[in-house]
């Protein structure tokens, strides 16, 4: 049985050409996207500031520009208990935006234990995802998450929206200016397009990619 369809988008860095797109919603994901741009800046600068760094330092290596958007779509399913629409994973990039409907079955892990995240009207899920806490040099943690069946005759949708490195060739690791003798490298450098070919070829099984680029202490 199908779980749910997805509708991905690719926004950066180089867009989708734009009669390639879906003609019903062209114009609603150019202008979500320029929102998420501004909204990304403001959120990497943040993430940056609580790090001690300069508030530009994602942007300097590229973390807004890989933007990908996937609109997930969760039908009603009899049987939940007996499935899932979203098995447990990390987000692999640095930031996740995500936008749900009021239908809810979004979980994250704490404490060895999954919350519910109800969904708040008008408010957006932050994740934080694997290439931040590489490159935070595990000071951030990526969230594991799933999303349960959908009990509800109502489908549940969300919409997020990825923030990956573009540059997917140049080397990614833990910033040099988050490395002490006290506070050694936890991983080793790689590029992302080497972190991905690694998610893609792997089941999604909560944090165990990321663990593979750990260094042994
Ligand atoms: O549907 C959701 O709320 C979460 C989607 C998600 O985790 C993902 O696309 O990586
Ligand atoms: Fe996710």
């Amino acid at each position: 049985m199908k779980l749910r369809s997805d509708f991905k988008v690719r926004l950066g860095p180089t867009p989708t050409e734009f009669d390639k797109m879906p003609e019903v919603c062209r114009r609603e994901v150019m202008e979500w996207d320029r929102e998420m741009v501004r909204l990304g800046e403001a959120l990497m600068g943040l993430m940056c500031e609580g790090l001690g760094l300069d508030a530009g330092r994602l942007k300097e290596l590229t973390c807004l520009e890989g933007r990908i958007m996937a609109s997930h779509y969760y039908p009603y399913c009899p049987q939940p208990e007996l499935t899932m629409g979203l098995t447990p994973h990390t987000d692999p990039g640095v930031l996740t935006v995500v936008l749900q409907n009021q239908v809810g079955g979004l979980q994250v892990k704490h404490d060895g234990a999954w919350l519910d995240l109800n969904p708040v009207p008008g408010a957006l899920v932050i994740n934080v995802g694997d290439m931040l806490q590489v490159m935070s040099n595990d000071e951030y943690k990526s969230v594991e998450h799933r999303v349960a069946g959908n009990p509800c005759r109502e489908a549940r949708v969300s919409i997020a929206v990825f923030f990956n490195p573009g540059d997917r060739h140049s080397l990614f690791g833990p910033l040099p200016e988050l490395i002490s003798a006290e506070k050694p490298a936890v991983y080793k450098s790689f590029t992302f397009d080497e972190f991905m070919t690694r998610f893609f070829t792997k089941e999604l099984d909560g944090k165990s990619l990321i663990n593979f680029f750990k260094l042994s202490q």
